[in-house]
């Protein structure tokens, strides 16, 4: 009808009339977020890749599916060109993945071309505020937790050419199965340790606020198979942290160990597994030049100087040590506020054994064997990583249990057996120092009366 009763050229400027209105009366804003800032990557854009996998629609013609070898999932990111649309407290918000082919370098070699690529974050222009104060902090947070999710964490050893090819840190893919739920220990103490954690990742502010680094230390000590191991690797999977295993004989300058930890990242453990050996270092020498001295490192020396160098750089860190003799010790290590939590890795308990025999056995009510188990615990010291072995020995719960009260009874034997000898040792020496005793006071007796007579005599010799 429009076209009909009105004629084209004034058609043609009450449309242009009509777009100029809606342009002026919703201006719209566009951020554009480009892949690299600088030399570093862009915060943003990462984020903004990783979240906008969620919001792929029906709409979305094209995406990229990659997986790495050791990634857990496929990978899933919007191919070039591609629009999506996302709403955030109402208000619509349209991206656009773009990217362009600058060949300038030179253009016959594909290996000199920079892609540069980047998104186009278009909305209304009234929510600047909102979108740059609240969406993108959000799209920030969101992709954090999901990179969290997905990610494979890695533990990282020394390698082992040192000397000939500088000492470094390699990594392999942390595939540890311990979890809190599958650790047996004191249950108190368990809450406990996962208590102080979620204390410590929340409090960045706090340690900001009273000028210390944003680290944690933990000592574990215990008998060998008590979880000491599996706790750390339990702490790891809780926070999603990578592990550092640093084995501290195999350093042998100080420049390598500071280099060792600057290189560790944010957001890891570093651990120093049986520091009761580590002590001694042998042969700790600076060897540059010809000059060699020893160079003494105490572990409260190694702890000020990680203080030091990881004060400045404000991230989040944990420090493990493990110990088989916490008695062994340097005792400037155990003063209190040296390490934050002193965690004791104890044998098996009754409540530890029921945890082991519902995660190997699948057993979650009573067994009839467990009251003699019960005793039996109460009696010996076996370890928690003895139980396990034991129980995995068979699928039959009731083979399974009765090897298990076998081993105890055995252990209580050689339990009662090696008292036993403690018990006739000590007694033997008893009776051995008694008799000393009882000779020296026999001969001193007489040593005493020959002095005393010979002294009378020498008074008066002529009683004698
Ligand atoms: N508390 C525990 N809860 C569950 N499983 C355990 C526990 N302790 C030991 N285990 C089992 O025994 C194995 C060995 O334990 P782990 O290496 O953690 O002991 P550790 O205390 O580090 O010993 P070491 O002092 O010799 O290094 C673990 O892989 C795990 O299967
Ligand atoms: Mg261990």
């Amino acid at each position: 009808m429009a076209n009909e009763l009105i004629p084209q050229p004034v058609r043609g400027y009450l449309l242009s009339g009509i777009k100029y209105i809606f342009k002026t009366h919703s201006p719209k804003l566009t951020l554009v977020i480009e892949e690299s800032s600088g030399m570093s990557r862009n915060q943003v854009y990462e984020a903004a890749e990783v979240y906008l996998c969620t919001k792929i629609s029906s709409n979305t013609e094209r995406i990229r599916v990659s997986k790495s070898p050791k990634g857990k999932n496929l990978t899933i990111r919007l191919e070039k060109g591609e629009k999506l649309v996302d709403f955030y407290e109402g208000i619509e918000l349209k991206w656009k993945f773009l990217s362009t082919d600058s060949k300038q370098n030179n253009p016959n070699d594909p290996s000199l071309r920079s892609e540069k690529r980047y998104f186009e974050l278009t909305f209304h222009m009234m929510h600047k505020e909102k979108v740059l104060g609240c969406y993108v902090p959000y799209v920030l947070e969101r992709a954090d937790a999901m990179k969290d999710e997905e990610r494979v964490l890695k533990m990282y050893t020394l390698n082992s050419n040192y000397p000939y090819n500088g000492i470094k840190w390699e990594s392999i893919n942390l595939e540890h199965p311990a979890t809190f739920e599958t650790l047996a220990m004191d249950q108190e103490l368990k809450n406990a340790v996962i208590d102080d954690l979620n204390r410590f990742v929340k409090r960045k502010e706090f340690y900001k606020k009273v000028g210390r680094a944003w680290k944690r230390g933990y000592l574990l000590y215990g008998p060998p198979g008590t979880g000491k191991s599996s706790l750390v690797a339990a702490m790891a999977n809780y926070l999603k942290f990578d592990v550092y295993d640093l084995q501290l004989a195999n350093v042998l300058r100080d420049s390598d160990l500071r280099k060792l930890l600057l290189g560790t990242a944010n957001r890891s453990i570093l651990v120093i597994e049986d520091i009761d050996c580590t002590v001694d270092l042998p042969d700790r020498r600076h060897t540059d030049g010809k000059k060699q001295h020893d160079v003494q490192l105490t572990l409260s020396g190694l702890l000020n100087f990680i203080d030091g160098l990881w004060s400045s750089c404000g991230d989040e860190r944990i420090i493990i040590f493990t110990t088989n003799h916490k008695d062994r010790l340097d005792p400037a290590l155990l003063r209190p506020g040296r390490m934050d939590m002193h965690i004791h890795m104890s044998y098996c308990t009754y409540h530890g054994f029921k945890l082991l025999a519902s995660n190997y056995l699948d057993i979650h009510n009573h067994h009839h064997l467990y009251g003699e188990i019960q005793d039996l615990l109460k009696e010996t010291e076996v370890t928690p990583a003895h139980v396990a072995e034991e129980l995995m020995k068979s699928e039959d719960v009731d083979t399974a249990l009765e090897g298990l009260v076998k081993l105890l009874k055995r252990k209580k034997l050689e339990g009662d057996e090696c008292e036993a000898e403690v018990e006739k040792k000590t007694a033997a020496k008893r009776q051995k120092t008694g008799n000393q005793q009882k000779k020296s006071v026999r001969k001193n007796r007489r040593i005493a009366t020959k002095r005393s007579s010979k002294r009378l005599s020498a008074r008066n010799p002529n009683l004698y």
